[in-house]
């Protein structure tokens, strides 16, 4: 920030009194040219500036106290006619102005309809000298000047254009483009002088106050404005005698002629100008700059320069907003392109983190930050320099606070700014937040920072050596004196966000946030298909022994019986059960007990046919259900398997052994059936002394 004025005065009432100076009624024209001031239909001179007698050779009581036919040349009367007629008809806006050239007068004539407040119209007329020294053919150089500012291809070669231009079709000594900043400071960013020894402004800065408010409003009334002398005196306007009421004054925002307050004079003058024309130029609606001609010397500037000027100034307008369009649209193409590799349907979903590092580096450059980070939850990922976690947390949280709702929080200097705590030491100076919105429960927030980018502003005078003065008994500033240059280091911001960027960041985000939610979508799918797939298997498995466990080995069986008899295959089962199992509990612990039937579920699942299940019956009782397998086959199996438990050496238990039931699928049999028939055969295994096999009968 520039430093502010810290004298005893009270700047910001200077400024303010400045700033209400009435500068649109000063009662007065400047000297060069005169003013008329008529009722609605022309037939009453209301208000007249003192000096008219040099244009219309007749002294002024005469013009206010005589008929206007008697006073005035018929045909400068007639042609006032016939432009009133125009304004009132043709042209109703009230701030449109007819300009023609007056030969009867000698004279170039200004026409506008002025409306007073209680609603009565005025014909103001204003009268300036015809002086006509034009080089050539004007108007084929002003139409080559366009041509040139409508090849310009860069903002800066149209600039440079539009101040060379000027010096073609004007015969100012100095010719500036004056750009305002976001605190209406000027800066002078393109210069033409004709002539070497001129103090040249170009790179400089000059302070807000230069260009108080309501000068800068009335550029908006009135694009152009013209002042033929820093010193010559203004002629006061005089209200007609005759008219019994006062009228209120004339507002001159809309002509050329208006007086020029004390104060610009005296700016002009320590400024070594004489005479200047400005001409404002905008971006939109909004002031962006000025093209401000000096004069260093007196000459006469033509109205038709004047309005060749300001013709130049609407040409590169239009051109300045064309480039920054394009480079707004070229900037946009990159982020589109971004926006296509972030949702590329082709490519598998990535979760945030994963996008952010697929994209972030491109971000890193096309933003110019130095971090991206993204904090979607309690996930934080980085590209770029470092921001610690606790200042991402706590940046986090304020954001979801005071800037939820808009989504989007910006600064260029932090530690100026509302959440400056939270920087302190960092090396950040600038950031642009933005929301990703559908994600308010998880507030997650893209986030940009700049590191600070030192800017030296080069000043044409210190801003704070602007003196006081008292005008019309209020302290006001005085014409700045000193020029003089010198620089100024602005130190703890970053380069200022565009408007593009901010909306750019938007539309990544919620990218992003789309990116996020397909993300949980496909995570929470798998994670429910796992979830289902664990469910599936605790419904069909034994948790101690992970073999298939009861309901399981009866749906296959009914499903194998059913196979078998529809087949006419063959069908058998064996029913093992633990021999003294019991005792085994009962001597070394329950624990023990499960470390067998786990060991002998592990040592026997290898040893079956893929066909076969082996399954937990109950307790210690297993069931092994062998699908096309008579009941020889099945006995060798089961004999197989008794004897590779047998061989099983557990730790404490030692060696176990089992008795085993087998039977077979008989016509009509029923699931039931055949494990009863297999029960009672492993029954009589038990009885004929365990450890062994028994088929039925
Ligand atoms: N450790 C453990 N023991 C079990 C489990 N299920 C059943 N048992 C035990 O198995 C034993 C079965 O005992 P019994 O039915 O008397 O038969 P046994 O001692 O094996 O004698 P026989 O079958 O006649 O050879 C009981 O002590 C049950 O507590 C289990 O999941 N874990």
């Amino acid at each position: 920030m520039a430093e502010q004025p810290n004298d005893d005065i009270n700047w910001e009432q200077a400024l303010a009194n400045c700033a209400k100076e009435p500068i649109h009624i000063p009662g007065a024209v400047q000297s060069h040219g005169a003013l008329l001031a008529f009722n609605s239909d022309l037939s009453t001179l209301l208000v007249a500036s003192e000096n008219c007698d040099q244009f219309l050779q007749q002294p002024l009581a005469t013009l206010f106290a005589e008929p206007l036919a008697e006073t005035l040349p018929s045909c400068f009367l007639a042609e006032l006619e016939r432009t009133r007629q125009r304004l009132g008809y043709g042209y109703e806006t009230d701030s449109f102005e007819y300009t023609f050239a007056a030969t009867a007068i000698d004279a170039f004539c200004t026409v506008y309809q002025l409306r007073q407040s209680n609603g009565q119209r005025l014909l103001v007329v204003e009268i300036e000298p015809l002086y006509v020294k034009l080089a050539g053919d004007f108007t084929s150089t002003v139409r080559h000047q366009f041509d040139r500012l409508r090849r310009c291809k860069t903002e800066q070669q149209t600039l440079e254009q539009l101040v060379r231009s000027a010096a073609e079709i004007s015969d100012f000594e100095r010719i500036l483009v004056y750009r305002f900043d976001s605190e209406w400071n000027g800066e002078v960013v393109a210069e033409h002088l004709q002539e070497d020894n001129l103090d040249s402004y170009v790179g400089q800065h000059f302070p807000a106050s230069d260009i108080p408010s309501q000068v800068r409003d009335m550029y908006h009334v009135n694009a152009v404005r013209k002042i033929a002398s820093s010193t010559a005196p203004p002629h006061q306007l005089l209200q007609n005698p005759a008219l019994e009421q006062a009228l209120e004054p004339l507002d001159l925002s809309q002509g050329t002629l208006r007086a020029v307050s004390p104060m610009h004079a005296g700016y002009m003058q320590n400024m070594g100008v004489s005479r200047s024309l400005s001409v404002a130029i905008f971006d939109e609606n909004r002031l962006w700059g000025l093209l401000s001609c000096h004069g260093v010397r007196p000459a006469r500037t033509n109205p038709y320069q004047r309005h060749a000027l300001h013709s130049l100034v609407l040409m590169a307008s239009q051109r300045l907003m064309l480039q920054r369009q394009y480079q707004a649209i070229a900037f946009l193409d990159r982020v589109e392109e971004s926006r296509k590799a972030l949702l590329d349907p082709d490519k598998d979903i990535m979760a945030p983190a994963q996008l952010l590092a697929s994209q972030g580096k491109h971000w890193l450059n096309l933003f110019q930050v130095e971090t991206v980070v993204l904090a979607h939850g309690k996930d934080v990922s980085h590209c770029g320099d470092e921001l610690e976690l606790w200042r991402v947390s706590q940046l986090v949280e304020w954001l979801h606070k005071y800037h939820w709702v808009t989504g989007l929080f910006s600064s260029r200097d932090l530690a100026d700014s509302d959440c400056a705590e939270i920087f302190r030491g960092s090396p950040f100076c600038g950031l642009l937040a933005v929301s990703m919105p559908y994600e308010k429960k998880l507030n997650g927030w893209l986030l940009m920072l700049r590191r600070e980018a030192v800017e030296v502003k080069s000043w044409a005078g210190r801003p704070e050596k602007t003196e006081t003065q008292q005008f019309q008994g209020k302290t006001v500033l005085s014409p700045r004196r000193s020029f003089a240059g010198w620089q100024e280091t602005l130190k703890g911001r970053s380069l200022e966000w565009t408007d593009e960027q901010k909306q750019a960041a938007r539309t990544l985000a919620e990218d992003l946030a789309i990116g996020a939610s397909a993300y949980q979508i496909e995570e929470l799918n798998e994670r429910l298909q796992q979830a289902n797939k664990r469910l599936e298997h605790l419904v069909h498995t034994d948790a101690l022994t992970q073999l298939w466990n009861r309901y399981h080995m009866e749906q296959t069986l009914d499903t194998e019986l059913s196979r078998a008899q529809r087949h006419q295959h063959a069908l058998s089962v064996i029913i093992f059960d633990i021999d003294n199992f019991k005792q085994v509990n009962d001597t070394y612990g329950h624990d023990v007990g499960d470390q067998v039937l786990k060991g002998i579920a592990k040592a026997l699942k290898p040893t079956m046919r893929d066909t076969d299940a082996l399954g937990r019956w109950g307790g210690e009782e297993f069931l092994v259900i062998v699908p096309e397998s008579d009941l020889a086959q099945a006995r060798e199996l089961a004999e197989r398997l008794r004897q590779v438990l047998m061989g099983l050496e557990f730790d404490k238990a030692g060696v176990v052994t089992a008795s085993f039931g087998v039977a077979s699928l008989d016509a009509g049999d029923s699931r039931s059936k055949l494990i009863r028939r297999a029960d009672q055969a492993l029954y009589r295994a038990k009885n004929q002394g365990r450890n062994r096999v028994a088929a039925e009968q």
